[in-house]
C-alpha cells in the first residue's frame, strides 16, 4: 500500500434487510471507474482505494452479519464479535425510512457497539488489520437512513433522524440515501468530516461540517 495512503475503516450495523449489502455494493460499483483498483468480491469488506478531497484513501468497509442473534449469542460468539469490532474505528448505523422498527433498534446497535469493545479490551486480533485500542471515547458514528427513494412509504421523518444523531455520543452527522442516488457521497462526507477534526474552527467553511464539529466539541 502507498504510504501517503489513508485507511478509513469502517462497519455498517442495522437490523436484516435495511440495505447494509446495497450500500456497500453501490458504494464499491461507483468507483469502479476512479482508475484505482477494482475488486469486485462483496463476500468480507469491501476495500477500495478512492480520491477524497485530492488524496488518495482506502474504503475498508465492512457489515455485521450477526444483528439478529445478539440476544442469543454465547459468551464465546460475543468475543469473536469483538474481534471482528476491534478492528473498526468507524461505524455506520444504518436503518430503513420504511421501518420505524429498524430506526428503534439504532439505539441498541449503537449500545452494543459500545459495550462489547468495553467488555472484550483484550481479545486477540490475528487478521489483516491491527486491533484499536479499546476505547469507546474515540468511536465515531454516521446516522444513515437508507431507501430514501421510497418517499411515499416513510415511516420516520427527517427531524427524528436529526433528534437520534444529536443525542448518540460519538455520532457525528445523519445522511439520507438511497441505492438509486450517489451513495458513496454520504460516504465522502463522512470521511471529509473525520479527517477535517484536526481543522481549526476557522477553517470550516462547509455548513454541514460546522454542525458535525460542533457537535464533537473540537
Ligand atoms: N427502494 C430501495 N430498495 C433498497 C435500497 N437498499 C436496499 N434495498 C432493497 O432492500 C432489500 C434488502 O437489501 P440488503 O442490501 O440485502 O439489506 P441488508 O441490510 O444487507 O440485509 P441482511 O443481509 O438480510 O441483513 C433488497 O431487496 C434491496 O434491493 C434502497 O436504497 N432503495
Amino acid at each position: 500500500m502507498d504510504e501517503s495512503e489513508e485507511t478509513w475503516d469502517l462497519m455498517i450495523f442495522g437490523d436484516r434487510g435495511v440495505g447494509k449489502s446495497s450500500f456497500r455494493l453501490k458504494v464499491s460499483m461507483e468507483h469502479s471507474n476512479d482508475g484505482f483498483e477494482i475488486n469486485p468480491r462483496i463476500e468480507g469488506p469491501v476495500d477500495r482505494r478512492v480520491v477524497i478531497e485530492g488524496r488518495p484513501c482506502v474504503l475498508w468497509i465492512d457489515e455485521s452479519l450477526w444483528t439478529s442473534h445478539y440476544a442469543l449469542t454465547s459468551e464465546r460468539c460475543l468475543g469473536d464479535i469483538a474481534e471482528m469490532i476491534r478492528r473498526y474505528r468507524y461505524f455506520i448505523l444504518m436503518y430503513d425510512i420504511t421501518s420505524v422498527e429498524s430506526f428503534d433498534s439504532i439505539d441498541f446497535h449503537h449500545r452494543f457497539i459500545k459495550e462489547v469493545i468495553q467488555k472484550y479490551p483484550d481479545v486477540n486480533c490475528s487478521g489483516p488489520q491491527p486491533p484499536h485500542e479499546p476505547s469507546t471515547k474515540k468511536l465515531r458514528f454516521l446516522l444513515i437512513g437508507m431507501k430514501s427513494d421510497l418517499t411515499d412509504r416513510r415511516q420516520v421523518s427527517r427531524s427524528q433522524a436529526e433528534s437520534l444523531a444529536n443525542t448518540l455520543e460519538g455520532c457525528i452527522g445523519f445522511v439520507e440515501t438511497s441505492v438509486k442516488q450517489d451513495a458513496s457521497q454520504s460516504m465522502h462526507d463522512f470521511i471529509r468530516a473525520l479527517r477535517s477534526g484536526s481543522m481549526q474552527r476557522s477553517d470550516r467553511s462547509n455548513t454541514w461540517l460546522k454542525k458535525v464539529f460542533g457537535r464533537l466539541g473540537t
